[in-house]
């Protein structure tokens, strides 16, 4: 079996008095997409900004095996080797495609100053590969020119993909990737999403309220509740036979998934 890419042990994020997170602990592994589910104010966000470094953890450990082999603890690490992970290894799609993108520039330089940070300076190879990645994300490629600001919302989502993967991550966090959209939008996007995280192999952690997307994209499960994981395992087992009753409440309360 491969060695976990990702493993942590007793992450506990606390908010003053007010815990966040308690002693979450899981091993991802590559390739493998982990769903953490749970109502609003669950901490599953919290849990999500403790991976990758940008919540400090009361205790507990976060490591990440880099591309040497290593296992390093992100909380020990320089904010430089944080930024770096954060440019190369690691990708974060969030909910609001405004958050991840950059508004005032084109489409195409959205996903072309992601390759120049990682060092890719020939605008020709730059421009093809933005285009290829358009292409994709089924995105018609004579709006590379164009800003964001002029796609809809689902487009926006698309292109936010297109930035992260370009550098080829080996993980990828993803905050309700398909919240705000419409139905019909979703179920494209996450047709979209499922197809290019098999193909790439890609390690996930996705946040969602949602069980039908969690149904959709995660081999395993983490159930949430007050910042506590109540149950973990495969997906399948959990949503067709939740042991926890919280378990029990959230797949009841989905009357088709
Ligand atoms: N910056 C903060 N300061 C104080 N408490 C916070 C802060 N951020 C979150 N919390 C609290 O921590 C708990 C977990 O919140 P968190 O945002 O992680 O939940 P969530 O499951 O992501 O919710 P949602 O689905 O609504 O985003 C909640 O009780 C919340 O009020």
């Amino acid at each position: 079996m491969d060695e976990p890419i990702m493993a942590v042990e007793g992450l506990t994020v606390k908010y003053g008095s007010h815990i966040g997170c308690k002693e979450v602990c899981f091993d991802l592994y590559p390739g493998e997409v982990l769903g953490i589910v749970g109502e609003s104010g669950s901490g599953k966000t919290t849990l999500l900004n403790a991976l990758h470094g940008r919540l400090e953890p009361s205790h507990g450990t976060v490591k990440y095996r880099t591309r040497m082999g290593g296992m390093d603890d992100i909380h020990a690490m320089g904010e430089p080797q944080r930024r770096l992970l954060m440019r190369t290894d690691w990708a974060y799609v969030h909910q609001n495609p405004r958050d991840g993108l950059r508004m005032a520039v084109s489409a195409g330089a959205n996903i072309g100053e992601r390759l120049m940070g990682v060092g890719w300076r020939h605008y020709g190879r730059i421009r093809d590969n933005a285009v290829g990645w358009l292409e994709d994300v089924e995105i018609d490629t004579e709006r590379v020119d164009d800003s964001p600001a002029t796609f809809s919302g689902g487009m926006q989502q698309r292109l936010q993909i297109a930035r992260n993967l370009v550098t080829n991550p080996r993980l990828v966090f993803m905050d309700e990737p398909t919240g705000g959209l419409d139905v019909s939008v979703q179920a494209r996007l996450l047709d979209l999403i499922r197809t290019l995280v098999a193909e790439k192999g890609l390690s996930v952690v996705i946040v969602t309220h949602d069980l039908a997307v969690a149904r959709l994209l995660s081999h395993r499960l983490m159930v949430m509740k007050s910042g506590e994981v109540v149950e973990q395992g495969l997906t399948d087992q959990i949503l067709d036979d939740p042991q926890h009753p919280y378990s029990q409440l959230l797949v009841s309360s989905i009357l088709q998934i």
